[in-house]
């Protein structure tokens, strides 16, 4: 059995409905060793859909976690910020127990973690210190495009500061040894941007690209990881490049992932490569306009189950061949 737990995220956003209107008959007839638990508070979940979800009980389970107050559709409340932390401390504590094979996050809100004075970048970063990963790396992924980030949430401000050559050296090793770990692509091949426009004009628009980004590709491409770049990002994302690209990585959050969003909103996943177990997300928001109005769109946690659970299936593959 792969088992795949579903954090709901923010109460008060498209987490729970989406959780819980989920195709079922559908997912279980498709994926026929797959089984999921929702991992929230069971009244609030099972007040979002009309579904009698004890119908698929033996594909399908709860893992009750009490909201500290009663939710409201769009209405944030920092009691319940804690209550959201729980639910992806279960999940990730689960799958390092091998409890459940992988977690498949729907989205929280991070203002209002924050607001109840708990710092939270999100679960990212969240996941890498829980997990004690050594690094992480941000990668979201559609039909036809990965997109890898250097840097995740940092103000813009402090971005050219944060690419360092120990910092590029790890997120490529990282990036390269899980695109070959998970998707079976032996001799990944990386394009890189540059961080200035036109990556640094030759040092006439930013030194980055001279000073760092250039040596520290040579010294990887030296240890065999196939890298092109850095090249300007306004040019890389076209098809002459993307055909041949395994992954993009992009110097910082958004670079990268409004290309990958215009590409594949609604059928994309995000992926934390790095960390010791499965973690796969939607690619959107809380959407606290849509909450409790049935609009919100199944498509992107159709599409981090199905990453979620292929990656359990390769590992299960890779581990009984070990
Ligand atoms: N994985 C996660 O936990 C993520 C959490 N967030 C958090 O969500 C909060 C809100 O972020 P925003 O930038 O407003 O992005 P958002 O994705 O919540 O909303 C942006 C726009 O997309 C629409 N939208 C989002 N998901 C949709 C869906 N499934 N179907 C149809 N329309 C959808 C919304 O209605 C809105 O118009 C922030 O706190 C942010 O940090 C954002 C991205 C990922
Ligand atoms: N834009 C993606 C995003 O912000 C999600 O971050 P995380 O919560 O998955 O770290």
């Amino acid at each position: 059995m792969i088992k795949l737990a579903i954090t709901t995220g923010e109460p008060a956003g498209i987490g729970p409905e989406l959780s819980t209107q989920l195709p079922f008959d559908q997912l279980f007839q498709q994926y026929p060793d797959l089984h999921l638990t929702l991992v929230g508070d069971q009244s609030w979940l099972e007040a979002q859909t009309n579904e009698e979800l004890s119908a698929f009980s033996d594909r399908l389970d709860f893992h009750h976690i009490a909201l500290k107050e009663s939710a409201h559709h769009g209405q944030l409340n920092t009691a319940n910020a804690q209550y959201v932390l729980d639910t992806l401390t279960h999940a990730a504590t689960g799958c390092m127990n091998d409890h459940y094979q992988g977690m498949v996050t729907a989205p929280v809100q991070k203002s209002v973690i924050n607001d109840a004075g708990i710092p939270f970048s999100g679960h990212t970063e969240f996941l890498e210190e829980l997990t004690g990963a050594r690094k992480v790396v941000m990668m979201l992924a559609t039909e036809g495009l990965k997109v890898a980030l250097v840097t995740t949430h940092l103000p813009l401000r402090n971005v050219a500061d944060a690419i360092t050559p120990e910092l590029l050296t790890e997120i490529i090793q990282v990036t390269h040894h899980d695109l070959q770990r998970y998707f079976g692509i032996d001799q990944p091949h990386i394009y890189v941007c540059g961080l200035n426009p036109h990556a640094g004009e030759g040092g006439h628009l930013g030194m980055e690209e001279i000073t760092i980004i250039e040596p520290t590709l040579n010294a990887l491409r030296e240890t065999g990881i196939q890298l092109t770049g850095p090249l300007p990002a306004d040019t890389l994302f076209t098809d002459k490049y993307l055909k041949h690209a395994d992954t993009v990585l992009a110097m910082y959050h958004d670079q990268g992932l409004p290309v990958l969003k215009y590409k594949g909103f609604g059928n994309a996943a995000n992926i934390t490569l790095g960390l010791p177990i499965i973690r796969t997300s939607v690619d959107h928001g809380t959407a606290l306009d849509l909450a409790g109005k049935g609009l919100a769109d199944q498509g992107s946690l159709l599409t981090a189950i199905d990453y979620g659970y292929k990656m359990a299936k390769a590992r299960a593959t890779r581990r009984q061949s070990a």
